[in-house]
């Protein structure tokens, strides 16, 4: 087990929920710092709407930089309903989209966990979701995101953007879905719309060639409106997901279902210069600043940061394990507060990231390190 490691962690916490939940993804990181013997240096600077406010741009150069100078960056959220008018280049997205561009992760590994004692949260029925164990990989540097041309065009009353894939673009994404498959119940789904799309065939051509190097995994193909369906329906049949930037965009966002809320679900995005963490979900101006927000997708995203650039992978079970007691226990923010059966406690986010504290210091002091996931 790696003891007394160094980390310099860039940490924007961004806008809406971003502050709040981040907050308490430090608290554990920090924590697993002191107890583990390791030294964490953090850093904070501006992205997204802070930053067009403070600096006048989404993604300022010291923050760039600064990214760049780190061995990780730990993102909240970017986006608020003010800045909605904007066009897309001067968004608070825009700045995110740049950061992952330059820091050149181009898997977005996106897992899916039904956490049994959540299983009642989703309104999908418990037989389904109980024991659902999915990873997204999601390609994050191509499609519709970044494809040229893009544009509005107001005299003709007409906009549009570019799917575009590379052949090695899509090599390097499968091959980190075939490798994480490998390691887990080797099955690789890889989802297009070759039915309809040429970059989606080009996808699939792809896939299947690369699939031949991995003979232990199997590989299907799926459309992405059916997979849509069937993830609802038999999530258990999936493993590894591969799929392109929207498709992963939406089907991630989908499969939130199946854990009870968006806040569940963390990201680690990997193979660029600097790996990016951030939880999955948005900045949430419906329920920002009232200490509603689930945190636990935030925390969950630090336990990767450990696992992906730490190599810390004992110290990122702890922070699983912490969240799977506590949520044992009948914590719940409110998102997850569905019931209000007997045994559960509705918390606010800082009351839920000091639970999960508290669990953590119990699980590292007594040495612990519980496969929870
Ligand atoms: N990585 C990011 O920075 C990121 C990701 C997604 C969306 N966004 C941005 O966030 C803004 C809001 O977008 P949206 O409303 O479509 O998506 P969202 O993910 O912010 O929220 C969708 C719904 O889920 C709920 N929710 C999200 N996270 C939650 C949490 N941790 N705890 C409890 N409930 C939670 C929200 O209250 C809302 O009802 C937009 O500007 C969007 O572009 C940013
Ligand atoms: C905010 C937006 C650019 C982002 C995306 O579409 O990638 C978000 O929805 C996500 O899932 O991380
Ligand atoms: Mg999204």
């Amino acid at each position: 087990m790696a003891r007394g490691k160094t980390l310099k962690i860039l940490v924007l916490a961004g806008d809406g929920i971003g502050p709040e939940v981040t907050q308490q993804a430090v608290h554990a990181l920090r924590s697993v710092a002191d107890l583990g013997g390791h030294h964490f240096e953090f850093k904070e600077m501006a992205i997204g709407g802070v930053a067009i406010k403070k600096e006048g741009s989404p993604l300022p150069s010291s923050t760039l930089e600064a990214a760049l100078d780190s061995d990780a960056v730990l993102l909240g959220a970017v986006g608020g309903n003010e800045f909605n008018q904007l066009p897309p280049d001067r968004r608070p997205e825009a700045g995110l989209l740049g950061l992952r561009q330059a820091l050149g992760g181009f898997a977005n590994l996106r897992p899916s966990f039904a956490w049994p004692s959540l299983s009642s949260n989703s309104p999908l029925k418990p037989e389904v979701v109980e024991g659902s164990d999915i990873l997204f990989v999601r390609e994050l540097l191509g499609g519709l995101y970044f494809g040229e041309p893009r544009q509005w065009d107001r005299e003709t009353n007409s906009a549009w953007n570019t799917m575009r894939y590379t052949r090695d673009e899509v090599v390097r994404v499968t091959r980190i879905a075939f490798e994480l498959a490998g390691k887990r119940r080797k099955k690789v789904t890889s989802v297009d719309k070759a039915n309809v799309l040429e970059v989606s065939q080009l996808w699939r051509a792809t896939v299947t060639e690369v699939a031949r190097d991995y003979p232990d995994v199997a590989l299907d193909h799926q459309y992405v409106d059916a997979c849509a369906m069937h993830l609802m329906n038999t999530p258990r049949n999936f493993d590894v997901v591969v799929t392109e930037n929207l498709f992963g965009d939406i089907l991630s966002d989908e499969a939130a279902v199946i854990t009870g809320s968006l806040g569940m679900l963390p990201s680690a995005t990997i193979g660029g210069a600097v790996n990016l963490y951030e939880p999955v979900h948005g900045s949430a101006p419906d329920i920002a600043g009232k200490g509603l927000a689930n945190p636990l997708g935030a925390i969950l995203t630090a336990a990767m940061l450990l696992r992906h650039s730490g190599g810390l992978e004992s110290d990122a079970q702890a922070i699983e394990a912490s969240v799977r007691q506590v949520l044992e226990q009948g914590y719940r923010t409110a998102d997850l507060a569905r019931s209000s059966s007997p045994g559960i406690q509705v918390v606010t986010t800082q009351e839920m990231g000091k639970q999960v504290n508290e669990t953590l210091n119990h699980i590292i002091d007594r040495g612990q390190a519980l496969h929870a996931v």
